[in-house]
């Protein structure tokens, strides 16, 4: 589960990116972000995993209340939430495998649980063959692919995706989305910002619309909205 109640945002710069924000997602929701250029939903999404830190208001996320974390469990709280980034975010100079497997390492899982664990993601992906692979020799929705592997190999009861096809063709984008179906089939919540028209139209869910800091919209089974 994931609740807002009450946030405020605003940069050191001055910029008011989010104004009053109140939003209660619950485990095994399936949410689209969606919002004009600037309107802060990169903001809201980098919230809700401690990227930035709120000017006032309270953020739960999967049990955690995150802005009353401690430094030292903050790491703890990550493993419950999967981030996937437009740029993919893959360290170049290791192979697929590794992209994927640096995650369980960092927590000092064992080599047996970090091998089972790799393979099924890879898997579940399609790209068992590719393990071996450098980023660079792959495609871009391949290299996607590797990021939603990575941000799934923790098993996170949360994944939230910022825009995670803004890169790709539409063929790619629709390969990424049923992967998120397919998550999202088996409990994982998916919150997705988005500037895809056709896939929030295709495959409704619901749509949270931020413009100017607000929620200006909230539907289920929501439509775009938009004409860009
Ligand atoms: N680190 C930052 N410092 C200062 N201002 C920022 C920062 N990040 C974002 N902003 C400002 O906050 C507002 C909201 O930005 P945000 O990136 O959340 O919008 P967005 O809806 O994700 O936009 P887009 O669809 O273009 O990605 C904008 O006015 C932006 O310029």
């Amino acid at each position: 589960m994931i609740e807002m109640q009450d946030v405020w945002k605003e940069y050191g710069n001055g910029v008011a990116a989010l104004s009053g924000i109140s939003v209660r997602i619950a485990q095994g929701e399936f949410c689209y972000v969606v919002g004009p250029s600037g309107a802060g939903k990169s903001t809201f999404i980098k919230l809700m995993y401690r990227e930035e830190r709120p000017t006032k208001g309270q953020i739960f996320v999967g049990g955690f209340n995150i802005e009353r974390l401690r430094e030292r469990q903050i790491p703890m709280m990550r493993r419950h939430i999967g981030v996937v980034f437009q740029d993919y975010k893959l360290l170049q100079p290791l192979t697929v495998y590794e992209n994927v497997s640096f995650a369980l390492e960092v927590i000092e899982a064992s080599r047996k649980t970090i091998q089972k664990r790799v393979s099924e993601v890879l898997e579940l992906v399609g790209l068992s063959e590719k393990a071996n692979m450098l980023p660079r020799e792959l495609s871009g929705g391949e290299q996607q692919r590797v990021g939603i592997a990575r941000a799934l190999v923790n098993k996170p009861s949360v994944i939230i995706a910022d825009e995670p096809t803004g890169n790709l063709d539409p063929d790619n984008s629709w390969t990424i989305m049923k992967l998120f179906q397919r998550v999202n089939d088996r409990g994982t919540t998916i919150v997705m910002a988005t500037h895809n028209r056709e896939l929030v139209n295709s495959v409704r869910k619901r749509v949270i619309a931020i413009e100017q800091g607000r929620i200006v919209r909230d539907q289920e089974r929501g439509e775009y909205g938009y004409e860009d």
